[in-house]
């Protein structure tokens, strides 16, 4: 599997168990994190990495300054990405787990590594009982990942995502998939959340639009979340966010890691 220059986060010791010679990114001696982001925001967690994205998201804010994705080393200005096994990856996971249960699949997009992510999944759920979340943009679905997936984390992303000069060949925004996510969630009684992000006025009238075509959603799963890779940007959205959410009724999304930790990588 191609991981990110972050790959498994934050670990201390590698798949044989042995201390690895750098602490992790949180400065920590111990591996974990919280979950930053989404319903399950602050619960103890492990994060795993793949790298590469069928998106290139780059934000355009609503005072005019211009917002790559949070994640661009690992989605699309892939830096130090690295091939791992599943199976290395899976014992590395449970060297470092410890108390912790819950484990963040995330990107770039996870979907395009697919097969590889299966066997993962699988090894994680068979043996081991771990909550596993899904990050993604929602324009790929596979319906035998779906079942190892216990919360579907879904991000689609809106026009003020995409400020390139030609549009992409991929339909950035696919209700279609989102509604397959939403339709396995209720089906087989796993959870979901529709995590916007906020970065101009106009999201959230295409944010209503969607919400329109799609179906079996309550409020309480629609999450905004303010535009910012850095707490400054961040800082800037945070209000419009939170008025757009009460005013909505939808839940305000935090992204507590980088008010915790700063914009590092692996934490
Ligand atoms: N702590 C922590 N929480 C997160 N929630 C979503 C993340 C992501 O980058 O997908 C993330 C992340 O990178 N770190
Ligand atoms: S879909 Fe997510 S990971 Fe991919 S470029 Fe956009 S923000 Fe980054
Ligand atoms: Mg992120």
């Amino acid at each position: 599997m191609r991981l990110a220059k972050d790959g498994i986060f934050p670990i201390v010791k590698d798949k044989d168990g042995h201390l690895l010679p750098d602490l992790p990114a949180s400065g920590f001696q111990f591996a974990g994190t919280v979950q930053g982001e989404g319903k399950l925001c602050g619960i103890p967690s492990l994060f795993v990495r793949l790298a590469g994205c069928n998106l290139q998201c780059h934000w355009q804010t609503s005072d005019g300054l211009s917002s790559p994705c949070d994640s661009a080393y690992a989605a699309y200005q892939l830096k130090d990405t690295r091939q791992v096994s599943v199976e290395a990856i899976y014992t590395t996971l449970l060297q470092n787990a410890g108390p912790i249960r819950h484990i963040v699949l995330t990107g770039g997009e996870p979907l395009l590594q697919v097969k590889e992510l299966k066997a993962l999944c699988q090894k994680l759920k068979s043996d081991y009982r771990f909550h596993l979340t899904l990050e993604t943009n929602a324009t790929l679905f596979d319906p035998e990942l779906a079942r190892y997936i216990d919360l579907f984390s879904l991000s689609p992303k809106l026009s003020s995502s995409y400020t390139g000069a030609s549009p992409l060949s991929i339909q950035r925004l696919n209700p279609e998939c989102i509604q397959q996510y939403i339709s396995s969630a209720r089906q087989y009684q796993k959870d979901f959340q529709l995590k916007f992000v906020y970065a101009c006025d106009e999201d959230i009238d295409e944010i209503q639009q969607l919400l329109s075509v799609l179906q079996a959603w309550k409020n309480d799963d629609i999450l905004l979340m303010p535009l910012g890779g850095t707490p400054e940007i961040m800082r800037r959205n945070m209000r419009k966010t939170l008025e757009y959410c009460i005013r909505n009724g939808w839940r305000y999304c935090d992204r507590l890691h980088i008010s915790l930790f700063g914009d590092k990588a692996g934490v």
